[in-house]
C-alpha cells in the first residue's frame, strides 16, 4: 500500500478514501487548527480591513474530496434533426346499403411534425442534446376511410442555452432529391419537347388492397402529382443554417418543417377514372445535421494553474458544490456557479444592468480546469479548456500566494492565453484558405447540375456553397482574449509568509498599469481598464465579498 500513497491516490482510488475516514478526520482537525492559526495572518494580508464573520463553515469550504455535486457539461455537440415524414393517403370507397360501387372517400395523410429551437435562460450546457444524437419529430398518421385525414405528427422543441451558435453541417431533403432526379430524367430524355414519361413507380403509390395485379396492369395510372410543400417551409431559415442565439427568445423558431402527407384516392378522380384505386405515400422528412456550440459560457471565467484554489473560491462565492481536492486536476470540466445579486425578494444588493438594459439579478462564474505551462500545445487538459476561457466575458486570474511568485504565475498564464490565440488564428486562416467556393459572375443562380444535397445556390451572383458532412467548420469568431476585462484573485492569503508575495504582485500590476513593464498579454489591443488584485482566503470565505462588486463593475452595462 505504501506504493499507492501520494497526491494522485484519491483521484485514482476514490473508494480507498472512504475507508480512511479516521485519517480524514485527523486531517480535518489539522486543517481546522491550521486555519485558526492562520487567521491572524490573513487579517494582515487583507490590508487590515475589518472582515465580516466567515461566510460559511469550514466543512463547506474545505470539504472532503468525495463531497461534491457531479456536473455534466458539454459546450459543443453534433445533432441530427429529422422533421416528421407525412402519413400515407388512403384508398377507400363509400360502402352503403343499396350503393354497389360508392365513390372514393380515402382521407389524406397527416403532415409530419416540425422541429423548433428556442434559446432560454436557465440552461447552461448542451449535454442533454449531446446525449440524444438524433431528434425526430413525429410522423403524420395515415389517412383513413370516410374522408378522415390523418393526424399531424407531434412537434419537437429544442431548448438551448442563451449564447448557442447553431451551424449546419449537411442536410438530406427528400424533396430536393426527388426534384433532382426529375430534372435528371428530363435532361436525359431525347428532346425537350418530348413529354416526360410518368413511369409507374410502385414505391410512390399506395394501392387498393383488394385490387389484383392484372387490374393494375390494364388500367392507366394518373400522372404523379408534383411535389408539394407546406406554407410552414417558408418560415424555415435559409440553408445553410447559421444562427447566433445570443438573446433569450420569447417564441420558438422553426428549424425544419414537417413533410406533407400523401393524397387520398378522391384526388385522382378524372373523367376516364371514376374509381381510382391508388393514393400517394407521404413525403419523407427533411433531416439536417447540425453543430451546436456554446459561445457564452459564463460572465466570469477563472483562469489559474491546477490546485490554486479555484473550486474553493467558487464554493465561497456561490452555492456550487464543485469538487475540491489537494491534488492537480481535481476539476475535469467547467463548473458553473451562480451569484445571486438580490436579496431574493427583488431588492438588488448590487445595481447593474445587462446588455439589454434589464436589471442583472445574478452573475455566473465558470471554474475552468487548471492550465499548465504549454497548455496551448494541448498539454495537461489541453485546448478544450482554453476554449472555455475565451467564452467568458471577464477573466479572473487565480494565483496561489503560498506557492511560487504570484507575478510570475500571472505572466505564465497570460503567455498560455497569448500562444493559444496565435495558434488559433493560424488554424483559422489555414481552414479558410482550404474552403472551396464555386461561383459564377453572371447568369442564373441555379446550377446546371441537378440539385444535390448540400449544394445551395444563394444570391444574385450564383455562389454555390458545397457543404458536406466531411467539411470541418472553422472555429467561432470570439472577442480576442486580450481585450477582455480582467482582475487577479490572490488566494491562500491565510498561509504564513504570503504578504511579500502579494506585495510583489501588487508592485508588478502597478508597473503594468504605469506601462513601465510590458503588458502580460503582449498585445497592443489589451484591455485598458484599471488593474486590481484581490487577496482572499477562500477556505475561510474571507475577502471574497469584494469580488461580485468588482465583477459587476467590469461587466458590460446596457
Ligand atoms: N490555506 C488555504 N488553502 C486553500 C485555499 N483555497 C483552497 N485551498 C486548498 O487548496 C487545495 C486545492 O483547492 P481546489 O479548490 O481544489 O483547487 P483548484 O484550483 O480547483 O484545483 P484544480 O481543480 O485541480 O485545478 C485544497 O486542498 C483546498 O482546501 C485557501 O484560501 N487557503
Ligand atoms: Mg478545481
Amino acid at each position: 500500500m505504501a506504493g499507492l500513497q501520494g497526491t494522485s491516490l484519491p483521484f485514482l482510488y476514490p473508494c480507498l478514501q472512504s475507508t480512511r475516514s479516521t485519517s480524514r478526520k485527523l486531517l480535518q482537525t489539522a486543517s481546522a487548527a491550521r486555519v485558526s492559526q492562520c487567521h491572524q495572518h490573513t487579517q494582515s494580508v487583507l490590508h487590515g480591513r475589518v472582515l465580516p464573520e466567515p461566510l460559511a463553515t469550514s466543512s463547506y469550504l474545505d470539504p472532503p474530496s468525495e463531497d461534491y455535486g457531479r456536473t455534466i457539461f458539454a459546450d459543443k455537440c453534433h445533432l441530427t434533426i429529422a422533421a416528421g415524414g407525412g402519413g400515407n393517403g388512403c384508398v377507400s370507397f363509400l360502402r352503403e346499403k343499396y350503393i354497389a360501387a360508392g365513390p372514393p372517400n380515402g382521407g389524406d395523410g397527416g403532415s409530419g411534425g416540425s422541429i423548433y429551437i428556442q434559446a432560454v435562460r436557465g440552461e447552461t450546457s448542451l449535454h442533454k442534446l449531446a446525449r440524444r444524437g438524433t431528434i425526430k419529430a413525429g410522423r403524420g398518421e395515415n389517412g383513413s376511410g370516410k374522408s378522415k385525414g390523418g393526424q399531424r405528427g407531434s412537434d419537437i422543441l429544442i431548448q438551448v442555452p442563451v449564447g448557442t451558435v447553431v451551424r449546419e453541417l449537411s442536410r438530406h431533403d427528400p424533396l430536393v432529391e426527388a426534384e433532382g432526379n426529375r430534372m435528371l430524367e428530363a435532361s436525359t430524355s431525347k428532346g425537350a419537347e418530348d413529354p416526360i414519361p410518368d413511369t409507374w413507380k410502385r414505391d410512390k403509390w399506395i394501392l387498393y388492397p383488394a385490387a389484383t395485379t392484372s387490374e393494375f396492369a390494364r388500367s392507366d395510372f394518373p400522372p404523379f402529382p408534383r411535389a408539394r410543400k407546406s406554407t410552414l417551409t417558408m418560415a424555415q431559415p435559409q440553408p445553410p443554417i447559421s444562427l447566433d442565439l445570443s438573446e433569450p427568445m420569447d417564441r420558438p423558431m422553426l428549424l425544419a418543417a414537417g413533410a406533407m402527407g400523401g393524397l387520398g384516392n378522391p384526388h385522382f378522380v378524372s373523367q376516364s377514372l371514376s374509381r381510382p384505386k391508388v393514393a400517394t405515400k407521404g413525403d419523407g422528412g427533411l433531416s439536417i445535421r447540425l453543430e451546436l456550440e456554446l459561445k457564452l459560457l459564463a460572465d466570469v471565467g477563472f483562469v489559474g494553474m491546477p490546485n490554486v484554489g479555484k473550486s474553493t473560491l467558487l464554493r465561497a462565492l456561490s452555492k456550487s458544490r464543485a469538487r475540491v481536492g489537494n491534488w492537480a486536476f481535481t476539476t475535469l470540466q467547467p463548473n458553473i456557479g451562480t451569484v445571486v445579486l438580490d436579496n431574493n425578494q427583488g431588492r438588488p444588493r448590487l445595481q447593474s444592468y445587462n446588455a439589454m438594459g434589464e436589471p442583472r439579478t445574478h452573475i455566473s462564474i465558470a471554474d475552468i480546469p487548471g492550465l499548465i505551462p504549454d497548455a496551448h500545445l494541448d498539454r495537461g487538459l489541453g485546448h478544450g479548456f482554453l476554449r472555455h476561457v475565451e467564452r467568458a466575458q471577464v477573466l479572473a486570474f487565480v494565483v496561489d500566494l503560498s506557492s511560487e511568485d504570484a507575478a510570475k504565475a500571472l505572466r505564465t498564464l497570460w503567455q498560455e492565453l497569448r500562444e493559444f490565440e496565435t495558434t488559433k488564428d493560424m488554424e483559422t486562416n489555414l481552414s479558410t484558405a482550404g474552403k472551396i467556393v464555386d461561383w459564377k459572375a453572371f447568369g442564373s443562380s441555379v446550377s446546371s447540375e441537378p440539385a444535390k444535397y448540400g449544394a445551395i445556390a444563394t444570391g444574385e451572383e450564383g455562389v454555390i456553397i458545397r457543404s458536406s458532412s466531411a467539411q470541418k467548420l472553422p472555429p467561432l469568431t470570439m472577442a480576442p482574449i486580450s481585450t477582455k476585462p480582467w482582475f487577479v484573485v490572490a488566494t491562500k492569503a491565510d498561509i504564513q509568509g504570503t504578504q511579500d508575495n502579494f506585495a510583489r504582485l501588487q508592485a508588478y500590476m502597478h508597473a503594468v498599469a504605469e506601462k513601465t513593464v510590458d503588458h502580460p498579454s503582449g498585445k497592443k489591443t489589451s484591455w485598458k481598464g484599471s488593474l486590481t488584485a484581490v487577496p482572499v482566503s477562500a477556505i475561510r470565505g474571507e475577502g471574497v465579498e469584494r469580488i461580485p462588486e468588482l465583477i459587476v463593475g467590469l461587466l458590460k452595462n446596457g
